[in-house]
């Protein structure tokens, strides 16, 4: 059976046309399905409002306890209730979950080696069997960026991570077809042009967008979690436009990552 992961960045949910544009796509595909979210920038801005500072390390957030308290209720809460909320009333069943709901993903506190991240979590494991039976009732699970621990700790969990993790822990159960949804068509070969879309990506091709510094910032966590993803067993993972949603589903758009 095939089963659509879609992830969905923080520069479309911080823009509220562009998300309701995509909740309304994505409500159109065939079930089952999961969306995974983030939601970075609005945890960003939010702290600011509190005075709270972000420091970001290789696109991981340093989460302390104020920051972690933020994170909550904005991935937890915020973020997470208003996309169930949207599909709803798109006509999907959603229903909205961290990775303590459920137990669906658990992780470990991130050892400190030369920086102590905080409260950020690597994920240990998901229950997949959890997750199918939700599917099987009909329900669409929509999966924020926070995990917990067997201390009972919260964690913040880069999105990324999160849905090619439960990609790969349906993957053998499913035919999984993962879908990155941000805010340009796909990985580009210029950064300045919008239009130079990769048709398609190998990890050798990678590796040297990578080296000419090509490929940078955000765009080289999001593609290691892909390229691994798809060593594991997911089906085809794909880079895209958020309103591409559809035609990526399919195949028709964006960056198809290639082994
Ligand atoms: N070659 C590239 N093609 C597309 N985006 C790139 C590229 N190199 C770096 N990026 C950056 O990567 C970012 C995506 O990463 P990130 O901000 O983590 O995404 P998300 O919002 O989905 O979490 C884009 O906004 C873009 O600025
Ligand atoms: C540990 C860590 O960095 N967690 C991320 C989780 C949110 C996220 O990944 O959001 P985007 O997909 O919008 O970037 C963060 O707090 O920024």
């Amino acid at each position: 059976m095939n089963l659509i992961l879609v992830k969905i960045g923080g520069n479309i949910i911080d823009n509220p046309d562009a998300c309701a544009a995509f909740l309304q796509a994505f409500a159109q595909l065939p079930t089952p399905k999961i969306l995974v979210h983030g939601g970075g920038k609005i945890a960003t801005q939010t702290a600011a409002q509190l005075g709270i500072e972000t420091n970001m390390v290789e696109g991981r957030r340093i989460t302390d306890r104020p920051m972690l308290d933020v994170v909550t209720m904005v991935y937890g809460g915020l973020v997470n209730k208003n996309l169930v909320a949207q599909l709803q009333a798109n006509g999907c069943n959603a229903i909205g979950l961290t990775g303590a709901d459920g137990g669906i993903i658990r992780s470990v506190k991130r050892p400190v080696k030369t920086i102590d991240y905080g409260f950020v979590g690597d994920i240990e494991e998901v229950n997949a069997s959890q997750l199918q039976s939700l599917l099987n009732s009909g329900l669409v699970p929509v999966i924020a960026p926070l995990t917990y621990s067997r201390e009972g700790l919260l964690l913040n969990t880069n999105a990324d991570t999160m849905a090619s993790a439960t990609a790969v822990a349906l993957a053998s159960t499913y035919s999984v077809n993962l879908v990155y949804c941000f805010e340009k068509k796909g990985v580009l070969s210029d950064p300045d042009d919008d239009e130079a879309v990769i048709d398609k990506l190998n990890p050798a091709t990678y590796l040297e967008y990578k080296s000419t510094g090509v490929i940078n910032k955000g765009m080289i966590p999001k593609l290691d979690n892909a390229f691994a993803a798809l060593k594991s067993g997911v089906d085809r993972v794909t880079i895209c436009h958020a309103n591409d949603l559809l035609n990526a589903a399919i195949g028709d758009a964006g960056t198809v990552l290639t082994a």
